[in-house]
């Protein structure tokens, strides 16, 4: 019998172990694969190892240099420092800030659009057969990402999208975005995706000393910019004098809650005619166009009836029970589900000329089983990137709904879920999948199902 390895002091018997080497700043020369989850691409060293490398294309020769990982690690992270073999998707970033060790806000500046998407699609759908076991064709998709409305735009002009952007201030109050996996602050100028509205306000050239952080808000389709300050643990608030009015929050030291200092303590949104008050911290669609197009993908996908009752879950201020209170009509009920207490305020509010909306605050997962809801006819849920979660799934397939529409802002928490609803006998109808986020990884899909005896 093997004896048993010896104890460090310390008690485990790992850390007697010397530590591996760091592998850090190492270049290998590699063959760039396919596109992966996260912004990046798959990569090999001669030894085996797996390199995660930002900064590149699939089929290019690079030389890469990892960012973090050390021997017989699982896999490495690196950024491509020398392209030798450029793709034909590749472009030169049009940021002066993206590139290696610098900001990480966007992950594909370096692709041309067209490319940006074709590799959002190519990881839905390795997330989709991986995850779910699903083919495209299977998820009824047809493999592409649309651009929102506009977003198309001539070779080197960049989509200004961002409508909320987190700014993190350095050591010498200039504001800028964080490099990527890092609290190192890139100071930058102007952000060319942030929207107009947000660039209008000057934040880059103001002194933020004594700030932590700034999140800068423009309201699509009114006037109303708001900023939260954060400050650093007892820093005085400055007087902020931007370039347009804005209203001020500021973030609690001691509570971590959103505080007014000064002007309204929301925006207004607009979207699908109506107007939406989103309280700060509260959750909104970030490009301008993603509110509406995300909406109609749904109503168009889950076909609402006069009479139906609907839920909408992780309902935030209540976008979708908005949409699906005027299509149920008077005889319908929508019931929403949201976590956040201003957000459930907002909605509440924002929804407040319909007696057939309720809101309901609390967790999905504790709040659905208490309201004793047995059926439902229609279920919208957009969760948070974690996704709703076998019980959740679970529960929300033994309420007969006609159809389900599941919004996801990531591609492996829908395919893990799609794969709950399956065993719990629901099978998807239609996907699409929306470039909601240009020059960055991340993708929104809508995917709606329908019962799977219904669909065969
Ligand atoms: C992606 S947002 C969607 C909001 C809304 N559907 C919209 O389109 O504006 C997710 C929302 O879920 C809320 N949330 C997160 N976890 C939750 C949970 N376990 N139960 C209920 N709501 C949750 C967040 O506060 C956020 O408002």
């Amino acid at each position: 019998m093997q004896a048993e390895p010896k104890k460090s002091q310390a008690g485990n018997a790992e850390d007697a172990r010397p530590p591996a080497e760091s592998l850090i700043g190492r270049e290998y020369e590699v063959e760039v694969g396919p596109v992966a989850h996260g912004g990046h691409c798959i990569a090999r060293t001669e030894e085996g190892q797996v390199l995660f490398v930002r900064h590149t294309l699939p089929g290019e020769r690079v030389i890469a240099r990892v960012t973090e990982g050390e021997e017989g690690a699982r896999f490495l992270r690196a950024d491509a420092v020398t392209v030798l073999e450029p793709s034909k998707d590749r472009v030169e970033a049009p940021c002066p800030y993206a590139g290696p060790g610098r900001c990480g806000g966007c992950d594909w500046q370096h692709a041309k659009p067209g490319a940006q998407r074709r590799l959002k699609g190519e990881v839905i759908a390795e997330q989709l057969q991986r995850l779910a076991g699903l083919t495209p064709e299977e998820a009824g998709w047809d493999g592409t990402v649309m651009p929102a409305e506009g977003d198309k735009l001539p070779p080197g002009e960049v989509p200004s999208w961002r409508t909320r952007v987190q700014y993190a201030v350095d050591e010498d109050g200039n504001a800028g975005l964080r490099r990527h996996r890092s609290h190192e602050v890139e100071p930058i100028e102007h952000c060319m995706i942030a929207a107009e509205g947000v660039s209008e306000l000057g934040i880059e050239q103001r002194d933020w000393s004594g700030m932590a952080s700034i999140e800068a808000i423009a309201a699509t389709g009114s006037q109303d910019r708001q900023v939260i300050l954060a400050p650093k643990p007892g820093a005085r608030l400055p007087i902020v004098e931007l370039d347009k009015p804005v209203s001020v929050m500021r973030i609690g030291e001691k509570d971590g809650g959103t505080h007014r200092v000064h002007g309204r303590p929301f925006v207004r949104e607009r979207a699908d005619g109506r107007t939406y008050r989103v309280g700060s911290g509260g959750f909104w669609q970030v490009h301008p166009k993603a509110a509406e197009t995300l909406m109609l993908a749904v109503m168009q996908g889950l076909t609402p009836r006069k009479g139906d009752t609907a839920l909408d879950l992780y309902c935030g201020v209540g976008l979708f029970a908005g949409a699906l209170a005027d299509r149920v009509g008077d005889k319908g009920a929508v019931l929403g589900i949201e976590s956040g207490k201003r957000a459930v305020e907002d909605a509440r509010h924002n929804l407040a000329a319909f007696d057939r909306v309720r809101i309901e605050q609390g967790k999905v997962e504790s709040v659905l089983p208490r309201t004793g809801i047995t059926e439902a006819d229609l279920i919208v849920l957009d969760p948070p990137r974690a996704g709703a979660g076998k019980q959740t799934v679970r529960h929300l397939s033994g309420l007969g709904a006609r159809r389900i529409a599941y919004v996801a802002c990531d591609p492996a928490a829908l395919a893990r879920d799609l794969g709950y609803f399956r065993e719990g006998g629901y099978r998807v109808r239609t996907l699409r999948a929306f470039d909601l986020f240009p020059m960055t990884h991340h993708v929104e899909c809508v995917a709606i199902l329908e019962p799977a005896a219904k669909g065969s």
